[in-house]
């Protein structure tokens, strides 16, 4: 499986490909839309987020609501284009006309901690416009369209996913309180936050307003979680194969993630040996299973067939509107960097966008390990490979 996007903020649209899927997983225009629609949720995203709509079309394979096979292409149009028709047009305009739009203004207060200035030395531009366009976080409207089909393929063969917020700022769900499970989605995604902790989610709706007065933006903590997984995705034998791996590029991948963990990470550094793992028990019905879920549902680079329990740490929204110090390059002088608007706070989207991140790598996993053309053709290689799994080493209750 392989899959790419292409297309920038404000052009006429975001493309993907993802190609490898096999035929039979069902999915349509509406299916991306609802996805493409969690994505914008969340309190504190910026203006944008309000008048700017997700136009999905599939391109290419799906035919009546199923996957052929093919590669599936989804289009992203952005319904700001009209506005930025001249500005970002792939073929030449007037510059007398481009002159005229003050929106077209050079960007040359580059933004501590975005693309901006060190893109303009890469790329060799002289301002930032051509660098935000593609690194934006727009882009990750057709990620996560592709992880849909992902999500929805993932689905059919009994593997669930359920993304939430932990913590904005140092507003955090308090430990021990259980995981949000797949019938608790739509609660979920009705929260402001998507944080499954009601007392939790006020305070984080009063830490976002608190910074939306003082200028200020903020970062947070996503967690991803996956149900239904068997054991034995991924490998041990080699580092770029290993799932936890795979996971934590996929993850580091998003704009603005600059940590990740898998299971209690950091937490499990500082335990000792005897509290740090997941004891290999029999409960009540004589099933081998563990005794605690410490891991995050990977050991070894492989699913082990437990819960999968990933987190990813975002940094604040770059665009600071008490703006940070910069140089402004077409002077040489200190200055401002530049703000028009911005997210204060996009770490319920970040966590949408995770989901859609985790579903890839999973499905690639899963036809990596079990094949298939078809979703029947996976599913009986699932049941084939547990239905083999010996008695003795059976920890799914086969
Ligand atoms: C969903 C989402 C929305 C974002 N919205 C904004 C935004 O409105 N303004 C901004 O400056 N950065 C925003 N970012 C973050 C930038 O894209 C990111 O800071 C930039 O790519 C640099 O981060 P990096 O150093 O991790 O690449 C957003 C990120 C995500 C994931
Ligand atoms: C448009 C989206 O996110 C954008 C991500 C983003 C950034 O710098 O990453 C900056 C903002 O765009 P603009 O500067 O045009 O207001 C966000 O709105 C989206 O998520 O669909």
């Amino acid at each position: 499986m392989r899959w790419l996007t292409a297309g920038e903020s404000h052009g006429p649209a975001l493309m993907g490909i993802i190609e490898g899927v096999p035929a039979g997983v069902e999915i349509t225009s509406g299916n991306i839309a609802d996805s493409l629609a969690r994505r914008r949720l969340g309190y504190g995203r910026g203006a944008r987020m309000k008048f700017e709509q997700d136009m999905v079309t599939i391109l290419g394979g799906v035919r009546h609501g199923r996957t052929q096979g093919g590669p599936v292409a989804i289009q992203v149009g952005n319904t700001e284009w009209p506005k930025w028709e001249q500005i970002m047009s792939a073929d030449p305009v007037d510059p007398e006309v481009l002159a005229d739009q003050a929106r077209n203004a050079p960007l040359t207060r580059p933004r501590p901690g975005h693309a901006d200035f060190t893109g303009m030395q890469k790329y060799g531009f002289d301002e930032a416009r051509p660098v935000l366009e593609r690194a934006s976080a727009r882009e990750t409207a057709t990620r996560v369209a592709l992880g849909t089909v992902a999500s929805q393929f993932l689905r059919q063969l009994g593997i669930e996913l359920v993304s939430h917020t932990v913590s904005i700022a140092s507003v955090t769900v308090p430990e021990g309180r259980p995981l949000p499970v797949p019938g608790d989605v739509i609660a979920l995604d009705t929260d402001p936050l998507r944080c499954f902790d009601r007392e939790t989610s006020n305070a984080m709706v009063d830490e976002v307003d608190a910074a939306h007065k003082e200028g200020e933006t903020l970062g947070g903590v996503v967690e991803v979680l996956a149900y239904g997984l068997p054991p034995g995705l991924g490998s041990y034998v080699h580092w770029d194969r290993r799932l936890d791996a795979r996971l934590a590029a996929a993850l580091m991948g998003i704009q603005a993630i600059k940590g990740v963990e898998v299971g209690d990470g950091f937490l499990t550094a500082a335990r000792r040996g005897s509290a740090a793992h997941d004891e290999i028990v029999r409960d009540g019905e004589g099933r081998i299973v563990r005794a605690s879920n410490r891991a995050g549902g990977i050991e070894g680079g492989m699913s082990i067939g437990d819960v999968l329990r990933v987190r990813a740490a975002m940094k604040p929204i770059a665009t600071v509107p008490r703006a940070l110090r910069t140089i402004d390059v077409s002077t040489g002088e200190p200055a401002k960097a530049h703000h028009q608007r911005s997210d204060v706070c996009a770490v319920p989207a970040a966590g949408v966008v995770a989901e859609a991140m985790v579903a890839l790598v999973l499905a690639e996993a899963v036809i990596e390990k079990f094949g298939g053309d078809s979703v029947a053709e996976t599913a009986r290689n699932i049941k084939g490979y547990l239905d083999n799994i010996p008695a003795s080493l059976d920890s799914i209750g086969q």
